[in-house]
């Protein structure tokens, strides 16, 4: 990236905040140096060479670009001029319009990525202000790219739709393999055995959906055809209203998200 872009993190301490300044880091989007990261009561230990700050303005005053990452709850008092400048939320809920009244901007991107950020496999949907400029897009892509895969989208329904889906998404597949867990253990499989299978068998799955790269009805299809133990589970637990519940779930996020953004 251009030599000239500073990014400042506020919230550089969190879960997802943290995640964003490493992947950013560690994919060369900015120099340590122009990196900020804002904290609330405990410096971040794990960038002991980047600048490091409590006032959130002055972060803002010294960065070309301003990543929000703090809760929703949290965004109502966090009282920072952006004058004009870039600023990315990843806050679930929080509308561009109240994020650019609030920041003093037209240039406001909101993304959702996810907690894959922490090891560069995030999902990354956002949409744009209309004061967002290609450059703008480029640079926000740019950061987006340094954690994973990114797709503009053009509905802010969208991105609250999918703040279920990919935003909460990887904790769908540990709650699968909680309850495949829950059952090993059940029927008297050692634990250190259970979780070995059970873990070997989701990260083996996600291998096999990125190798096969097609959509996921096509690889449950082929384990339907070949009409053996695996047909019989799938078929069981649609029987006993496996879809119904992730619809039921996803719907339950997606209203969480909207009534998320309904603080200011
Ligand atoms: N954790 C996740 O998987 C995802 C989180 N998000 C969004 O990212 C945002 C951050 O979430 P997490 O990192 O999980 O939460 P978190 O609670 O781990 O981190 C938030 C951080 O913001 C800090 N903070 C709060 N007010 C501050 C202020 N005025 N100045 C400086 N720092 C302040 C807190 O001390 C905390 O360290 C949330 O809005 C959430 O909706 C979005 C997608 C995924
Ligand atoms: O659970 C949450 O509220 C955050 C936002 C999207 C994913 N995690």
């Amino acid at each position: 990236m251009q030599d000239s872009i500073r990014i400042g993190v506020i919230g550089g301490g969190g879960w997802l905040g943290k995640a964003l300044a490493s992947a950013i880091l560690n994919k060369d989007v900015v120099e340590h140096e122009a990196l900020t990261l804002s904290y609330r009561h405990e410096r971040p230990a794990s960038f002991p060479n980047v600048p490091c700050t409590q006032d959130n303005q002055e972060l803002a005053d010294r960065s070309d670009v301003i990543i929000v990452s703090v809760r929703p709850a949290d965004w109502p008092s966090l009282l920072v001029d952006a004058h004009g400048k870039l600023v990315i939320s990843v806050m679930a809920g929080i509308r561009l319009h109240q994020l650019a009244a609030h920041h003093q901007t037209s240039r406001v991107v909101r993304a959702i990525p996810n907690a894959a950020a922490e090891v560069g496999r995030s999902y990354t949907p956002w949409i744009a202000s209309g004061g967002v400029d290609e450059t703008d897009r480029s640079i926000a892509r740019r950061i987006f790219h340094a954690f994973g895969v990114e797709d503009e989208v053009i509905g802010e329904s969208d991105i609250d739709y999918l703040t279920g889906l990919s935003g909460s998404g990887p904790a769908f597949p540990a709650l699968f393999a909680a309850a495949m867990m829950k059952d090993a253990v059940d029927h008297g499989l050692p634990i250190d055995i259970a979780r070995r299978a059970v873990n070997t068998v989701l990260i083996g799955s996600g291998a096999l959906l990125e190798h096969r790269d097609e959509c996921p009805n096509n690889v449950v299809n082929s384990f339907l055809n070949y009409r053996g133990t695996t047909a019989a589970a799938i078929e069981a637990m649609r029987a006993f209203g496996l879809e119904s519940a992730v619809s039921e779930g996803l719907s339950a996020a997606s209203k969480k998200s909207v009534s998320m953004g309904d603080v200011s």
